[in-house]
């Protein structure tokens, strides 16, 4: 698709609304706004407008807004339509931008990509802008701010001039070893910067898991044998009747999903089959898919049944090795207090409540404890970690060369700075020779 091409789009989500705003972006901006409104609005000022089809028909009244380029969120020219919300003001408007020769539709991301192009935005604040609109928890609003407004970015643009730094005093000391302008003894310092890159990184990497639970959820699973009371449970969590509930033995068969905000952390929680031998072939894929479900969780809730041997149910999970467990004695309203000790094992009632606070508790132990706003400056994507890690095994690699493989030192740290640089898309391999000029005044 054409970047001379003209965008529009409506931004502001589903109609009707109180307001709905229309975006357009490109060098059409301007021409389409003597068209509609019969004038440019001055800069970056709302002004209220009679916006008109080609016919000169008044479609509605509303205010207007005009970017001009560089100074917009694209880096275009931009302008904004602030309608009336309702469904026909909108179509109206839209098709009368669609009749604008070389004005179309945006494409799903297409502001956020020209603000890439532009240089407005990395990819890491486009992609915090992303996770900030589909931010659902208080957690995930402020990760995804942090990525948004720049605070990850900072580091990893700091560590990508620092390597570049690095390299071009190492290229520097290839290309000009016999000269007196390049310091002789730079190694030592820069050997320092760079164990404390590493240092840095894996610090940052160390942020990962919580990155990746606050952003996709920590998945909590609840397993155990037939009828012990899962579906009852994930009903109480999710405060209301989402499965089905029978003292049947094999009733769940699907996976039953409930989106939970514990402290404004998002918990998906899995109700699933029973675990049984059976014949019956819908409740065998049941259980297959309560399997795949168990091997995706984040924690397990084990409900263990009265009439299993809890020692044998625990050392079978110790061998699997998968996702925490927390085991759970359910129904404990039945209990006459006759029953075997109960050990490791939480009772809990769905029908009383009885052990509901604790349970929430021992959960939220699984959650990331993020103190202050610097503590969401951490990798949110898988994308990131990989990059970083490649970054981290380069910078290792780098260090461990002696110091007469220079060449192999410098391009190792090549690798690491286009690493780091890839996560925000500028690799920016031209900064060495203005490092290395500004640096030394070779030339002179
Ligand atoms: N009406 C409206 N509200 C909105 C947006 C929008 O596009 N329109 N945004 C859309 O995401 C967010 C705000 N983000 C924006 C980011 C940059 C610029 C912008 O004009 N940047 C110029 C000038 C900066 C300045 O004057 O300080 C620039 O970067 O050069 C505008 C909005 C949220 N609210
Ligand atoms: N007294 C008591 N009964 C409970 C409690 N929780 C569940 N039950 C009963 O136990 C029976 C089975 O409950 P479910 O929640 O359907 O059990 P399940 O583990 O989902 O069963 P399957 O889907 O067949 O694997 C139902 O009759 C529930 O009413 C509880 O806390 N106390
Ligand atoms: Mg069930």
């Amino acid at each position: 698709m054409g970047v001379n091409d003209t965008i529009f789009a409506l931004s502001s989500g589903g109609l009707p609304s109180g307001v709905a705003v229309i975006r357009i972006s490109g060098p059409g901006c301007a021409d389409a706004l003597v068209a509609m409104v019969g004038k440019i609005p001055p800069p970056r000022h709302a002004s209220l407008c009679s916006i008109r089809n080609r016919n000169g028909d008044v479609l509605d009244q509303g205010l207007v807004l005009f970017f001009p380029n560089p100074a917009s969120f694209t880096g275009e020219d931009s302008a904004e339509l602030h309608l009336h919300g309702g469904r026909a003001t909108v179509r109206a408007t839209l098709d009368a931008l669609a009749a604008f020769p070389g004005l179309r539709p945006a494409e799903a991301g297409e502001f956020s990509r020209r603000a890439f192009h532009n240089g407005k935005l990395d990819l890491v604040k486009i992609e915090g802008l992303a996770d900030i609109v589909a931010a659902q928890t208080e957690m995930q609003r402020r990760l995804a701010l942090e990525h948004a407004a720049g605070g990850v970015s900072r580091l990893y643009d700091d560590w990508t001039r620092r390597l570049t730094h690095a390299r071009a005093m190492i290229e520097a000391e290839l290309d000009f070893a016999d000269e007196d302008d390049v310091p002789g003894a730079i190694a030592q310092t820069i050997r320092e910067d760079l164990r404390a890159i590493c240092a840095e990184l894996r610090r940052h990497l160390q942020g990962a898991r919580a990155g990746e639970i606050i952003r996709d959820g920590l998945t909590v699973v609840i397993t155990g044998p037939p009828n012990v009371g899962k579906s009852s449970l994930i009903n109480y969590l999710a405060g209301r009747d989402i499965a089905i509930v029978t003292d049947i033995p094999g009733t769940t068969r699907d996976v039953i999903a409930v989106d939970l905000d514990l402290d404004g952390f998002a918990v998906r929680v899995l109700d699933t089959a029973g675990i049984r031998e059976t014949a019956e072939v819908v409740e065998q894929e049941g259980i297959r898919r309560a399997r795949s479900a168990l091997a995706s969780a984040d924690l397990i809730l084990r409900l263990v049944d009265r009439s299993e041997d809890f020692a044998a149910v625990s050392a079978a999970d110790c061998a699997d090795r998968g996702a925490p467990i927390i085991y759970i004695a359910p129904k404990s309203d039945l209990d006459d207090g006759s029953g075997a000790s109960l050990g490791e094992l939480m009772p809990i009632s769905t029908r009383t409540g009885d052990g509901m606070d604790a349970l929430l508790d021992r959960i939220r132990q699984h959650l990331p404890r993020l103190t202050d706003a610097a503590a969401f400056a951490i990798p949110s994507r898988e994308r990131h970690n990989a990059a970083l890690r490649t970054a981290l095994h380069a910078i290792e690699d780098a260090l461990a060369f002696d110091s007469e493989s220079l060449e192999l030192q410098a391009e190792s740290l090549r690798l690491a700075a286009n690493a780091v640089g890839r996560i925000t898309g500028r690799v920016d391999v031209e900064n060495l020779l203005d490092v290395i000029f500004s640096e030394f005044c070779i030339g002179k």
